[in-house]
């Protein structure tokens, strides 16, 4: 409450939308500590893991932070780039390239943030950036285009909680999902398109979700359901038959059932079966990460290839290609429709033509 006095407001004066562009979050280092702290966040969310909380927190403080991090470390070394957490450097990309869009599509002006559900940048700092940029109205656009309570459940959780602190709360749009926007498919379809123009067509498409515990569906999260019509699209748009793609879910995590078919037995099964060709794509994911670029381009290959399967092609997130970028646009622009940013500032000429008319209509009655 204490950051926001009164002088910072501006009445009236530097009108702004802001975007808050979220995503799941990553730790600040491929190290052990780092990696503690950031788990220790991120699993600890009611929404993420839904353990009664005495049991869970001997759980995770005296197994899984002890052990996880390390192992965790090892693996985002192997991915980590010259810009850091290839996550977070995708989703640096994407602010700035969805910022230009929405300047040229809309009158604005408009501000984009990036901000991590876990770790840096975070919400809370995000939302100080659209507040201090002159917002007054934003929408909060996370990235994950299927509802999940884990993911856009707990963002929703974390924008609110932030926004308790605040006197003036802004004007608030939430996108709750966007699994079925045209735009969207449409993107995944060209990069697919283009990547077997130049690798070559596969026998089989896996299209390869991050998972949620059973339970969660079960008691009526839409997830499953969300990214199953987010396949049965892509495979509709990509003409394929019905023996020539799968969905699948990957990222298991504890020892309880996850949603079926897992990715990894999946492609071992592929590979046992002497598959000559197979490509994985990870329509969840808007941007590359941990989950896509080592679990599914290097360890999901090592099971496809070692279980007798031959070429194996994982094809990239969408992260900042022009047409997602679009695609992300033109969603934004549809969730901000009547607010005045989105509106086209009033034309003279066509007011005082308007103006006239009613004068005219006014004279003959
Ligand atoms: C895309 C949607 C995601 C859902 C749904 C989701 C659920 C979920 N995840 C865990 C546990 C972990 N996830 C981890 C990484 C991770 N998860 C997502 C996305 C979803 N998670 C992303 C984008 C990432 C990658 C972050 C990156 O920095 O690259 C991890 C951390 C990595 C590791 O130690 O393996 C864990 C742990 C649970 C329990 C869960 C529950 C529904
Ligand atoms: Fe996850
Ligand atoms: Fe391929």
């Amino acid at each position: 409450m204490a950051r926001f006095r009164g002088e910072q407001y501006h009445h009236g004066e530097g009108e702004r939308l802001g975007i808050l562009l979220t995503n799941l979050g990553t730790p600040d280092a491929p190290t052990p500590s780092a990696l503690r702290r950031y788990l220790g966040e991120f699993l600890w969310d009611r929404r993420v893991v839904e353990i009664p909380r005495a049991v869970w927190w001997l759980i995770l403080h005296g197994i899984i932070l002890r052990t996880r991090p390390k192992k965790s470390a090892a693996a985002y070394a192997g991915v980590w780039g010259d810009e850091g957490s290839p996550l977070l450097a995708h989703g640096r990309r994407q602010a700035k390239a969805l910022e230009t869009e929405l300047n040229q599509r809309l009158p604005g002006p408009v501000s984009v943030s990036l901000a991590m559900r876990y770790g840096q940048p975070s919400i809370q700092a995000g939302l100080e950036e659209l507040h201090a940029a002159g917002a007054r109205r934003i929408l909060v656009l996370p990235l994950y285009p299927q509802y999940a309570s884990a993911t856009t459940g707990s963002t929703f959780d974390k924008v609110t909680e932030v926004l308790r602190q605040w006197r003036w709360v802004p004007e608030v749009r939430f996108v709750h999902q966007y699994h079925d926007d045209p735009g969207y498919i449409a993107a995944l379809a060209s990069s697919i398109r283009e990547h077997w123009a130049e690798h070559g067509r596969p026998r089989r498409l896996l299209m390869s979700f991050h998972g949620i515990p059973e339970r969660g569906r079960d008691a009526g999260d839409p997830y499953f359901c969300h990214c199953h019509k987010t396949g049965r699209l892509l495979a509709e748009a990509l003409e394929l038959g019905s023996e020539e793609w799968q969905v699948a879910f990957q990222s298991r995590f504890g020892k309880a059932k996850w949603i079926e078919p897992y990715t990894d037995a999946t492609l071992t099964a592929w590979g046992r079966e002497g598959l000559e060709h197979a490509d994985v794509v990870c329509p969840g994911f808007p941007a590359d990460c941990l989950e896509t670029l080592e679990e599914i381009g290097e360890e999901n290959r090592e099971y496809f290839e070692e279980a007798g399967g031959g070429q194996y092609h994982y094809i990239p997130a969408l992260n900042d290609r022009a047409d997602h970028i679009q695609a992300l646009a033109a969603l934004a622009t549809r969730h901000v429709a009547g607010w005045p940013e989105a509106e086209r500032a009033p034309d003279p000429e066509a007011a005082e033509s308007s103006r006239r008319r009613a004068l005219e209509l006014g004279a003959a009655d």
